[in-house]
């Protein structure tokens, strides 16, 4: 079996929970956030610093993999591992979601969408079966069904319909799926904000019987505490023996929110996306380097950060990079944001060892300026 969940040990005050996920290329400690390298790399940072951070595994995606440079090129070179030189475990995104936010799209039918690249406006079909197929090509120890994201906010009737065009969706990449010994597929359960609706995306996927299951359909845009509702009664419904992976939810609140409500899987690019725009998650909460009051502070980013950025620059230095424009600030920003976000995760795993996660969020919100 490519991908076995080993349940360490529930919260006694909360949903959260501990665990490993066994893949053919290692073994991961969760609760996880996964750094996301869409196009075959973690922008700016190289895997030797990835590993340096700690980091277990990441993402990429298919949709983009596929328009370039594409998939069969990938499978040419031994598959994604290979080519981006990453021996750990990958988990890659179907493209379901990013067809629908980034492509123009054309339509969507029964057997797919219809669509046109980003990049050259070149016209694509990709279903279910294709989906399939291009991550089988790029070897990832992990890989999701092609689902339809609905938009927030949607009606109750096309989240319906788009539900249960997903599950049908579901069926078909289970049966297109061809290395179920090295490749692990997720389904993932759509049902927008509605409870009913999530209730029934939960039964029917998770009927198909997967090895693990994403909650899609959320970090659409919705308020924050309506996600967090969204996440009570659907987790829940979500085998306990499988790991929970909650797709595109990466800032710190949220992180510990959807932990404490039973996930065990995170991915963003909000870490290293801030990065390039000279922002950093720090102990004392967000700080935007471009601002006249750093000019000559010559303090770390983060005085409680022992990263390599915190050890050996000045917010005064790091500004000057950022407002010369020049390439180090975003390798350095990007470095101190999946650092604390890795981080972040290490101290919420041994909050759960010893049973205080709910200190630690209320000691972490307090410093950070988050409510409770
Ligand atoms: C950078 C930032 C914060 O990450 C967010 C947010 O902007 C942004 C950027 O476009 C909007 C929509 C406005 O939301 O989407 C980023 C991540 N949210 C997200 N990624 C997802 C990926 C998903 N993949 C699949 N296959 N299925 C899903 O249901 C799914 C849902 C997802 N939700």
């Amino acid at each position: 079996m490519a991908i076995k969940y080993e349940l360490i040990k529930e919260c006694k005050q909360t949903g959260a929970r501990l665990g490993k996920i066994h893949t053919p290329h290692g073994t991961i400690e969760t609760p996880i956030f996964m750094p996301v390298g869409t196009q075959a790399t973690v922008k700016s940072m190289t895997p030797e610093e990835l590993k340096e951070i700690e980091s277990q595994i990441i993402l990429s995606n298919t949709y983009h993999l596929y328009l370039r440079p594409g998939h069969d090129l990938v499978e040419k070179a031994g598959g994604l591992h290979k080519f981006m030189n990453w021996d750990r475990p990958i988990l890659t995104d179907s493209g379901g979601f990013q067809v629908f936010s980034l492509g123009d799209l054309r339509k969507i039918s029964e057997e797919g969408v219809e669509f046109r690249s980003h990049i050259d406006g070149s016209k694509h079909f990709i279903s279910p079966e294709k989906a399939i197929e291009i991550q089988n090509s790029l070897g990832s120890d992990i890989i999701m069904a092609f689902d339809e994201c609905a938009p927030y906010p949607a009606d109750r009737e096309y989240v319906k319909n788009s539900l249960e065009r997903t599950t049908r969706w579901a069926k078909r990449c289970k049966k297109a799926h061809k290395n179920t010994d090295t490749q692990g597929l997720f389904g993932i359960i759509q049902g927008g904000i509605y409870k009913d609706m999530r209730e029934q995306s939960a039964k029917e996927i998770t009927e198909l019987d997967f090895p693990g299951y994403a909650v899609g359909g959320l970090s659409v845009g919705e308020p924050k505490p309506l996600m967090y509702e969204v996440l009570e009664y659907t987790t829940p419904l979500m085998p306990k023996n499988k790991p929970r992976y909650l797709m595109g939810v990466g800032s710190p609140d949220c992180l510990i929110e959807g932990v404490i409500r039973g996930i065990d899987m995170f991915d963003c690019v909000l870490p290293t996306r801030i990065a390039r725009n000279g922002t950093a998650m720090t102990s004392q909460g967000r700080v935007t380097i471009k601002q006249a009051r750093f000019y000559d502070d010559f303090t770390p980013l983060d005085p409680e950060c022992d990263c390599y950025t915190c050890r050996n620059y000045t917010k005064a230095y790091l500004r000057h990079l950022f407002k010369a424009n020049e390439i180090l600030s975003a390798r350095l920003f990007s470095y101190h944001n999946l650092y604390f976000l890795l981080k972040l995760m290490k101290n919420i795993r041994e909050a759960i060892k010893n049973d205080n996660l709910l200190d630690y969020r209320k000691e972490f919100f307090e410093k950070y300026g988050y409510e409770l």
